[in-house]
């Protein structure tokens, strides 16, 4: 039986990843930063908790990264690990470098050091990306970041780069558009909207506050996204991939078809609050996952109006 550690399994991706593994039939450990006070709610909404050993993990301090490697002696392992939000970066922006950057370079060390073939895999980010205008990015496509949380997912993706040059280690990186699911948190835009449209829908009479609707978006669906993970680690050759829809819409159109599938216009319950813009956004993002689906013969199923739909059914059940 294959093992698989999954660094950050309490988050969206982590628990669809674990659902994923335990399907391939892989003994899954996954690592939160402290797995006593952890509620693993997205495990449990999954069904998968009882099934994954769970341990405690800083991916920024060396010494834990060592022992949970120890413990768990994984095959391969997947970082998910790090502060996820870009917004939240501007207030946190060492927490945000330390948790990503040098979670990601203790765990390459760790790797290194004691050998044995562990496959890696690194959740990177289009955010690294910034601003590429209306150009599709792809593998090539330079690196601007334009948010304390990119730089320090480009540093990372250096860093696995690095490590896959320098020591002949298999590490890879995903470059992930953004993708949704009911397990998204409401501090992501996509979860906000849904949630306030179905409560809204249901009666309550307080507006949505956005900040930036005019910016343009890739969104896919994360269920699908951990299939791409799980690709790029059983390749020959260890390699770094554009993941997206090849799809890319505005904020206000996400808005309004959220709207329009509770029955509702967005324009009478919507208004803008720019406290919420950020103080550097990206306007436009715009992927081109050709070398995935060419290499890794993964598309995505899902577009943008089943990830909203999708979304709404879920949350209308939940409020239901
Ligand atoms: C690829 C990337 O994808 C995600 O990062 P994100 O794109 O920042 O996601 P988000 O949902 O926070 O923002 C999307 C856009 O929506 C705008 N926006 C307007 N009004 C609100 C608002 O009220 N809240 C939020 N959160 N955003 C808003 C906001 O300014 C931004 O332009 C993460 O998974 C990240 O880990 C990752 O790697």
């Amino acid at each position: 039986m294959k093992t698989a550690l999954i660094c950050g399994v309490s988050g969206q991706d982590g628990a669809y990843l674990a659902q994923l593994l335990l399907d391939r039939g892989y003994q899954v450990y996954g690592t939160s930063r402290d797995a006593q006070i952890s509620t693993f709610r997205n495990l449990e909404r999954l069904g998968i908790r009882d099934r994954i050993h769970l341990l405690s993990m800083a991916p920024s301090d060396f010494r834990s990264v060592l022992q949970v490697l120890t413990k768990a002696q994984p095959q391969e392992i997947y970082n998910l690990a790090g502060q996820s939000s870009v917004g939240l970066s501007f207030d946190q922006p060492v927490e945000t470098l330390e948790s990503i950057a040098t979670g990601t370079l203790n765990l390459l060390e760790a790797i290194r050091f004691l050998g044995g073939g562990i496959k890696f895999y690194n959740a990177g980010s289009s955010e690294c990306f910034g601003d590429a205008g209306h150009a599709a990015a792809d593998e090539t496509t330079p690196f601007r970041p334009r948010s304390p949380y990119a730089v320090a997912k480009a540093a990372a993706f250096w860093e696995v780069a690095n490590y896959r040059e320098a020591y002949g280690l298999f590490a890879c990186s995903g470059i992930l558009f953004n993708h949704e699911s009911p397990l998204r948190p409401q501090r992501f835009v996509t979860q906000k909207i849904i949630a306030a449209a179905c409560r809204i829908a249901q009666g309550e009479a307080t507006p949505l506050e956005l900040g930036n609707i005019s910016v343009q978006r890739d969104w896919g669906w994360a269920p699908e996204y951990v299939e791409a993970m799980y690709r790029m680690v059983q390749q020959p050759e260890a390699d770094d991939y554009v993941i997206a829809t090849g799809v890319t819409i505005s904020l206000e159109d996400f808005v309004a078809h959220a709207f329009t599938c509770v029955g509702l216009n967005w324009q009478d319950h919507v208004i803008s609050d720019p406290t919420l813009f950020r103080p550097t956004d990206i306007a436009v993002g715009r992927a081109n996952p050709a070398k995935a689906q060419r290499q890794l013969g993964w598309e995505a199923q899902y577009q943008w109006t089943d990830v909203v739909r999708s979304m709404v059914e879920v949350q209308q059940g939940l409020q239901a």
